[in-house]
């Protein structure tokens, strides 16, 4: 199958007409070829009087502009425009897909307005369904990105794609989408993106979404999709892994030199699917695991205990309607991976310790070990980031615990010059890479580096030894990551034992289920392992002078 090279040379356009790749309809009512009409509407030249460009950035807040200056076109997909909107905003402003889709209730009533004033026009509002379709399909074409400008540009210009204007770029991408990994009939995804170019932009713009999406269409359903070919050497092999499984090749080329090829792609291809969540029920309230299922039972919502921890709920289908229903505000429960909620375990809080987490905020693991200390001890929460440790500061109230829960604001290591406080328990969840949460956090994946990486390394080093600092004689210090790199893990152990000879590694075995224990004696989580985010957690005893 040959692919659609637009604006290269003569050669490359003949065979884009050989091939016959402009959809039928396009060329049997003999419109322009598909060619012509993507380089006018990359150049723009398909403005008309009653056509208005789309600003390239997002559109610019304007409070005094009235709503009556957007026409409402309700014959365009609502959820579809939200979500072209989204991914632009993300690409744009760097945006998490995450947070955005973890917004409160009124949040969407400002994004009809944000989409209106980058589209210039307004959509119908979104009900629920729309709402959760748009947080899927943001968050699946972020993940998938990189195999969808694969396909984009297989049958595309490559260069012409790469300068092409930021919203018809979106507009693509959900309809290739659409197409290759959501299974929407072929009309529909083709149809309702067209219509979406055509009135976003211009008729230009929905010609050469057509003509693309037709061809791609086409070629699915022979079977014939052109794929990444995984062959040659170890370099290209890597990089068709990371265009077929959409990750960014340094990362592949990591994981392939330790996992090796199937379980790299069981990585990426955990790392691809909707994210699972897991609510811990709140003890400091009193909520029972069982009444906590029996709420989200109320809600609709699909949920099971969780395997491996006896207040855990694992739940099915995202967090909105959990959201919804107000069970945070309310102080039944809290968001945490069951991950997070082993690391916890590694620290055994007991009633009466005086834990110092080092690394707090936003706070899953310091609001946990103070459910735990069931009144009688504390939990000196220290984050640099003001910002973080109030929303720590508010979840505490909400969860009964903000009479244990003593916040501080600083970097650590001036707190722990400032303070002789020694701990019974330390704990240093660290700031990382966060590779084990690529499932979560679904635009992670292109935001991180391998330098970043080694920036973190440093950073984590320089946190553990103040944070050691910090422990009494006989006390425990615990170093947790969310990531599943060997640098940031298992090598600050190695180096933190190598110049803290009053510390010694115990093994976490006894603290958690045996199957996240080490071979030496470290807690570690593998995503496509264990089916939770990956992290890890190492415990070191302070020994008696
Ligand atoms: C992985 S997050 C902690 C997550 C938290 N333990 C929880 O369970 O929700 C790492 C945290 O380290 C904080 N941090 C980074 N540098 C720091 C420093 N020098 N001193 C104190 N906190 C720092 C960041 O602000 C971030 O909130």
């Amino acid at each position: 199958m040959q692919s659609l090279k637009l604006g290269g040379t003569a050669a490359a356009v003949s065979d884009v007409q050989r091939a016959r790749l402009t959809s039928r309809k396009t060329t049997r009512s003999g419109e322009h070829s598909l060619v012509d009409i993507s380089r006018k509407a990359q150049s723009g030249l398909c403005f008309s009087a009653s056509t208005r460009p789309v600003s390239q950035t997002a559109a610019p807040s304007s409070p005094g502009r009235q709503q009556q200056h957007f026409p409402v076109r309700r014959e365009v997909s609502n959820y579809r425009a939200f979500s072209v909107v989204r991914l632009l905003r993300i690409e744009q402003g760097g945006a998490y897909a995450d947070v955005l889709s973890q917004d409160g209730e009124h949040a969407w009533d400002r994004e009809l307005d944000y989409v209106a004033r980058t589209l210039g026009f307004r959509t119908a509002a979104l009900d629920p369904q729309g709402q959760r379709q748009v947080t899927e399909i943001v968050a699946g074409i972020t993940r998938w990105k990189r195999y969808v400008d694969f396909l984009i540009k297989s049958y595309y210009d490559p260069h012409a794609y790469d300068r092409m204007e930021p919203l018809l770029r979106q507009i693509l991408r959900l309809g290739v989408y659409e197409l290759v990994k959501m299974g929407t009939p072929p009309h529909a995804a083709v149809n309702e993106t067209v219509k979406l170019a055509k009135v976003a932009l211009r008729q230009g713009a929905g010609a050469l979404v057509n003509g693309v999406l037709r061809t791609i269409s086409r070629d699915q359903a022979r079977g014939e999709l052109l794929e990444p070919k995984v062959e040659g050497d170890s370099r290209s092999q890597a990089r068709a892994l990371a265009d077929l499984y959409s990750h960014p090749v340094w990362m592949v080329r990591r994981w392939l030199c330790r996992f090796g090829r199937s379980e790299t792609i069981a990585l990426m291809d955990w790392n691809n699917k909707p994210p699972t969540y897991s609510l811990r029920a709140n003890s400091a309230r009193r909520v029972s695991r069982k009444s906590l299922l029996e709420t989200l039972n109320e809600l609709n919502v699909i949920s099971e205990p969780s395997s491996v921890l006896e207040d855990f709920v694992r739940v099915s289908g995202g967090l909105q309607a959990v959201i919804r229903g107000g069970l945070m505000q309310r102080g039944l429960c809290s968001v945490q991976d069951e991950s997070g909620g082993l690391v916890v375990k590694v620290i055994d809080p007991q009633p009466g310790d005086i834990i110092i987490d080092c690394c707090a905020a936003p706070g899953g693991k310091a609001l946990n070990m103070a459910a735990c200390l069931q009144k009688e001890g504390k939990v000196f929460a220290v984050d640099i980031n003001k910002g973080k440790l109030s929303l720590l500061q508010n979840a505490a109230i909400h969860l009964g615990v903000d009479d244990v829960v003593i916040t501080e604001c600083s970097d650590l290591c001036s707190y722990a010059d400032r303070h002789d406080l020694l701990a019974d328990k330390v704990l240093v969840d660290a700031p990382c890479s966060g590779l084990g949460v690529l499932s979560k956090r679904a635009d992670l994946r292109w935001r991180k580096t391998s330098t970043e990486l080694e920036d973190m390394v440093n950073l984590q080093s320089i946190l553990l030894r103040s944070a050691a600092r910090l422990v009494k004689p006989g006390g425990v210090l615990v170093y947790s990551t969310c990531s599943i790199e060997p640098e940031e893990n298992h090598g600050q152990v190695y180096n933190f034992l190598g110049c803290h000879r009053e510390f010694k590694l115990e093994s976490v075995e006894g603290y958690v289920p045996k199957t996240f224990v080490t071979r030496e004696g470290y807690f570690a989580s593998l995503p496509h392992l264990h089916n939770m985010d990956g992290a890890f957690a190492a415990r070191f005893v302070r020994m008696r002078v």
